[in-house]
């Protein structure tokens, strides 16, 4: 069984992204310049974007954090994003979510420009990737695609269960891994909550990607002996014995499914890190873009 490490694989991602960019600077051009806008102060969210912001520091991207109070008005963080819309210094917009009650999150990924749009949430990002034309892929799926590419794991032809469908993983997921791609060609089937049979389907596939959201939902009896296993669950789970309070569950059961497989990502250490990775791809190529 393989444990597909995101530490391993992000690492030599970002290698490759900072001799970029030092290529870059040492013939005198700036750096890609990612945006963060964090609204409120919610634990998990804080913990990504610094994490972001952070990794950018380590390849040479320039980053800004802008914080808003929980209870900014929607105006106002529109007039935010348009701001750095026209900010020609900045290459890359991430608004983190989710978002307050309050705030219209579809409005808000509307209001990125395309160009912009790293997270590649925006509508015409999204139907780019359902058309196969060039396009910002969400940075859970891309880094997904890029962990499947790194561990040189075999699609072509297989069966894919994605369990989740929502527009930031389970269905951009299905959509890259159905296409004419590298690590793309595979038969899909998506599941959801009004799925009948679930663990039956899940039972074909020779891929599973668990993107539901509920900690440690999938068992080894619904996994097939020898899949390759993709959790994209990252739940904080209460617990008095762990350091913070809390721990870091996926959707899959590791323990019980991991002998099952032959090969499993971790959680932690696994999708999240190659979320970051798909991010920062995504950071370049839009610098390269508008130049
Ligand atoms: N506009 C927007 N873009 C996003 O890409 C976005 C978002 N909003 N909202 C939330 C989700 C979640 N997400 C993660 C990023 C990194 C880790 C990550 O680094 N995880 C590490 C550390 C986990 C930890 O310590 O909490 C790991 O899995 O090992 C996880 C999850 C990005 N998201």
């Amino acid at each position: 069984m393989i444990i597909l490490d995101g530490k391993i694989a992000s690492a030599a991602i970002k290698e490759s992204l900072k001799k970029e960019v030092e290529i870059l600077t040492n013939n005198g051009k700036r750096p890609p310049h990612l945006a963060a806008i964090l609204i409120g102060n919610n634990g998990a969210s804080e913990t990504y974007v610094a994490s972001k912001v952070k990794q950018c520091a380590e390849i040479g991207f320039q980053s800004t954090l802008i914080r808003l109070e929980e209870d900014i008005a929607e105006s106002i963080l529109l007039q935010k994003i348009n701001f750095l819309n026209n900010d020609v210094s900045v290459d890359g917009i991430l608004v983190q979510l989710p978002l307050p009650k309050h705030i219209n999150e579809q409005k808000v990924i509307e209001a990125i420009a395309p160009e912009k749009d790293v997270d590649g949430f925006h509508p015409v990002n999204a139907g780019k990737l359902v058309q196969g034309l060039p396009a910002f892929i969400p940075a859970t799926p891309y880094g997904i695609m890029l962990m499947l590419d790194h561990f040189n794991i075999e699609t072509k032809g297989k069966h894919a269960v994605v369990i989740g469908r929502s527009n930031i993983v389970g269905r951009p997921m299905s959509i890259l891994l159905s296409s004419n791609i590298k690590h793309g060609n595979c038969t899909v089937t998506i599941c959801h909550s009004h799925t009948q049979n679930l663990k039956e389907i899940c039972l074909q596939g020779d891929i599973l990607v668990a993107a539901l959201g509920r900690p440690q939902f999938v068992k080894a009896d619904m996994v097939k002996e020898g899949a390759v296993v993709i959790d994209v669950g990252i739940t904080r789970v209460e617990d008095a014995t762990a350091k913070k309070g809390f721990r870091i569950k996926g959707d899959v059961s590791f323990d019980e499914v991991a002998p099952k497989t032959f090969a499993i990502t971790p959680v932690p250490g696994g999708v999240g890190l190659m979320t970051i990775a798909g991010l920062l791809k995504n950071t370049l190529q839009a610098y390269h873009q508008r130049q």
